[in-house]
């Protein structure tokens, strides 16, 4: 093994005496100066061989957190457990394994095709006094830093196919040891907590070719970060998911995250403050992650005047599910983020950085939305959950009641057919009743529903046809009023 312990102290003792040289600089005239500097770097040079790349926590100077810096530390995290004396833990939730990183000026020894190179943890403290007109986020008054350091002669295999190795390994390690994390934006910055949605694509009640139709978009999207790359596109991918309340929108993102094990960042709209805002958000959200926009027609004035045309032609149905999500649509439009400020968040050129990320809006009101937002390019997939069909029943069935079939079903699949029910309504209807744990009581439970349902809408309509023609006999006709 190399020791650089030698050259230190050689190069400290050339370091001090071009310290004296430095003091005595200015008495000397220019050019000497600039003489002694140029000989001074080639001795410490000669006398110390070694290169070191600083990586800091934060980069650029809002401040954020860089993602190199993350993955070397979860690289060095794993590879100290046997090295640095000093180690800071934290468990992953849900992960058998522990999740060590290196505390503060602790070394560690890596070596690489027969190269050694060392690592240290530095931590310096910058005493800010001023304030920065820049607003510095999530940041202590220590700056922390990696100092990789190697021989110079070793330059192309460290600077590429070892660093390299770093950051990939870094990843792979967190994606095989991390909970996955939910994040919500608050006063322009994200919270989290742990992301533990039980949805999956087996839970999904879904049609099984749409189902595998998604998966196997997400999964190719995931695994193919070459193609992105060779075709000149950002590796992310738009998915824009309407339909009715209660049809498994959000059931669909949790599925989504746990298929790609990616967090999720719940991004609401009307609590960011403009388009600068945003951007910032967008700085720091990682790679593996979905960034989800709920209610997209409701977060902000987006739709211009189509929006306000079409509240004046509201449908029936539209009433109803307003009514039943207890005024979702109330209480916006504070943000001063544009629909061009949210274009460019979705692919501008700042949503290039990290890579590796899934967009998702989500709505009831597609139709409300403007093109620009959701044209093909922007929002790849354009996906419609709908009301319950007999196949997504099924699912559901197994899901709560543990059946794959009965004598109920082909009078349900009828039923389902003539009336409009979501998956939630189905769902609702099977997990009350699941506590009599009989199968049958259920279905006929769910029966009974959908049949009041259909009675219900039934009478509306009746009456609604009969107020209408009786406004039409009240009103005075042309012609006959005087
Ligand atoms: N397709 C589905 N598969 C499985 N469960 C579903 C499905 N749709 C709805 N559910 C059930 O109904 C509940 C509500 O569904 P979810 O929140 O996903 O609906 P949504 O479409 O997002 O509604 P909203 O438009 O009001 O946000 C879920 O907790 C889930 O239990
Ligand atoms: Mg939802």
């Amino acid at each position: 093994m190399e020791s650089r312990d030698m050259f230190g102290n050689v190069g400290s003792m050339v370091g001090s005496a071009m310290f004296m040289w430095a003091m005595f600089q200015n008495h000397f005239p220019q050019r000497l100066g600039d003489f002694i500097g140029r000989y001074y770097q080639k001795l410490v040079n000669f006398f110390y061989p070694y290169i070191e790349i600083t990586f800091d926590e934060f980069t650029g100077k809002w401040g954020v957190r860089s993602e190199a810096y993350k993955d070397i530390q979860t690289y060095l995290g794993y590879k100290s457990t046997r090295q640095a004396s000093k180690l800071k833990g934290g468990l992953v939730k849900n992960s058998r394994s522990l999740v060590l990183g290196i505390d503060d000026h602790e070394e560690v020894v890596d070596v690489f095709q027969g190269v050694q190179v060392w690592w240290i943890s530095g931590k310096q403290n910058l005493n800010r006094k001023s304030i920065s007109i820049y607003p510095v986020r999530g940041q202590s008054n220590d700056r922390r830093y990696y100092t990789l350091t190697f021989h110079k002669r070793h330059w192309d295999l460290i600077s590429g196919p070892y660093l390299n190795y770093v950051l990939r390994e870094g990843k792979a390690l967190k994606g095989r040891n991390r909970q996955k994390k939910l994040y919500t934006n608050k006063e322009g910055e994200w919270n989290w907590v742990a992301f533990e949605h039980p949805a999956t694509f087996e839970t999904l009640a879904l049609e099984p070719e749409k189902k595998e139709e998604i998966m196997e978009d997400l999964i190719a999207f995931s695994k193919n970060e070459e193609y992105y790359r060779r075709i000149g596109r950002a590796w992310k991918r738009g998915y824009l998911l309407y339909g009715p309340p209660g049809t498994g929108k959000s059931t669909l993102i949790a599925a989504m995250a746990n298929l790609l094990n990616y967090d999720v960042y719940d991004l609401e709209l009307t609590g960011v403050e403009n388009n600068t805002e945003l951007k910032m958000l967008l700085m720091e959200i990682s790679s593996k992650s979905i960034i989800v926009i709920e209610d997209i027609d409701c977060s902000l004035d987006l739709t211009g005047q189509r929006k306000k045309a079409a509240t004046y032609e509201d449908s029936e149905e539209e009433e109803d599910e307003k009514e039943k999500k207890g005024g979702k649509e109330k209480g916006t439009k504070t943000s001063k983020v544009t629909l061009s400020g949210l274009l460019n968040f979705i692919d501008g050129l700042w949503s290039a950085c990290g890579g590796e990320r899934v967009v998702v809006f989500t709505t009831n009101h597609v139709e409300k939305l403007d093109q620009a937002l959701i044209r093909k390019g922007r929002m790849d997939k354009h996906i419609e959950l709908s009301y319950c069909s007999f196949e997504a029943f099924k699912v559901l069935a197994r899901n709560y009641l543990n059946v794959e079939s009965h004598h109920l079903f082909p009078k349900i699949s009828e039923l389902l057919r003539e009336v409009d029910m979501t998956p939630a309504d189905v769902a609702e209807h099977l997990t009350t009743k699941t506590l009599m744990k009989d199968a049958g009581i259920c279905l006929e439970g769910l029966i009974s529903a959908i049949q009041r349902k259909t009675e219900a809408r039934l009478k509306k309509k009746l009456s609604a046809k009969g107020a209408k023609s009786s406004r039409k006999n009240d009103r005075p006709r042309k012609g006959l009023s005087h």
